[in-house]
C-alpha cells in the first residue's frame, strides 16, 4: 500500500438520512483530487446512496463499518464482505471499538472477519485501542499488540497488504480528547514495529489514527511519524469539518 498518500476515512457510525446524506456528499465531494485519498463509511442502508452520488470515478471510496464473518448462509440479519464487494465497497471497518464493547466482539471475531473481508477483496480498516484504565495500568502497548496478533493468526496466506489499521484510543472517542502528538507517535511506532516483524518489511501498511480528529488538530496528528491518515467520527458528520481535515491530510 502507498503510504505516502495520506488516507481520510469518514466513519458515519449510525447518524444520517436520505435528504441529510444528499447535503452532506453535496460537499464531501470536494475533497476528490485534494491530494489526500478519501473514504466515506455509511450505515448499510445507505451504501448505494453514496455510490450513486460518490461513483467510483468520482475518486470518493465508499466503505462499510462492519461485515459478518460468515460467507453465506442463514445468518439472519448479516451482511457479508461478497455482498459488500458486490455492491461496490471498497473498505470496511472491522473491530471498531464500538462493535467490540457494545456487541461483545472478541479478538477472535475481529480476526474471522478481517479474514472474511481479504477473501473478499475488501480494504478491512481494523481498529485497535485500550481503554482509560489499560492505559493508566500502563499495559497500553501489549493490549494493542494482543489485538493485532488475533487478527495475524487468521489471515494466514491472505493478502495483507490490504490491511488498514487504526489506533483509536477509546477514551479518545468521540469525548473530545485526543491523545497527545507523543501517545501517538508511541503507539504507531509500536504499531509500525509490529507489521514489520509480522507483515514483513516489503509490506507497507497504512496506520490510521482516530479519536477527536478535528480541524484543529488534524495537522499536528498527520505529522506525527507512521501517522498515515484519521478515522473520523463525529466530524464526518460536518461538511467544512471533514473538508479541513482533508485539507491537513494533503499537507495545505
Ligand atoms: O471511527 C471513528 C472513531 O470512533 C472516532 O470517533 P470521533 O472522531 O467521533 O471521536
Amino acid at each position: 500500500m502507498d503510504v505516502s498518500t495520506k488516507l481520510v476515512v469518514g466513519n458515519w457510525k449510525m447518524n444520517g438520512s436520505l435528504a441529510g446524506n444528499a447535503e452532506l456528499l453535496g460537499e464531501v465531494t470536494k475533497s476528490a483530487g485534494l491530494g489526500c485519498e478519501v473514504a466515506v463509511c455509511a450505515p448499510f442502508p445507505y451504501l448505494m446512496q453514496v455510490l450513486q452520488i460518490l461513483p467510483p470515478r468520482s475518486g470518493i471510496a465508499l466503505g462499510a463499518q462492519n461485515v459478518s464473518e460468515f460467507d453465506d448462509g442463514a445468518y439472519t440479519g448479516e451482511v457479508s464482505a461478497r455482498m459488500l464487494s458486490d455492491l461496490g465497497c471498497s473498505y470496511v471497518i472491522v473491530g471498531h471499538s464500538e462493535r467490540r464493547s457494545l456487541f461483545h466482539e472478541d479478538d477472535g471475531t475481529v480476526g474471522r472477519k478481517t479474514r472474511a473481508a481479504l477473501r473478499a477483496g475488501l480494504l478491512p480498516i481494523v481498529c485497535v485501542g485500550e481503554t482509560s484504565a489499560e492505559r493508566n495500568d500502563g499495559i497500553t502497548l501489549e493490549v494493542v499488540t494482543r489485538q493485532l496478533d488475533a487478527v495475524a493468526a487468521e489471515i494466514d496466506g491472505l493478502d495483507v497488504d490490504q490491511i488498514v489499521l487504526a489506533y483509536e484510543p477509546i477514551w479518545a472517542i468521540g469525548s473530545g480528547l485526543t491523545a497527545t502528538a507523543e501517545q501517538v507517535g508511541e503507539v504507531h511506532a509500536s504499531i509500525r514495529t509490529w507489521t514489520q516483524r509480522v507483515f514483513g518489511s516489503e509490506v507497507t501498511t497504512k496506520i490510521l489514527y482516530g479519536g477527536s480528529v478535528k480541524p484543529g488538530n488534524a495537522a499536528e496528528l498527520f505529522a506525527v511519524p507512521n501517522v498515515d491518515g484519521g478515522l473520523i467520527g463525529g466530524a464526518s458528520l460536518v461538511a467544512r469539518d471533514f473538508l479541513a481535515i482533508c485539507h491537513a491530510a494533503a499537507g495545505d
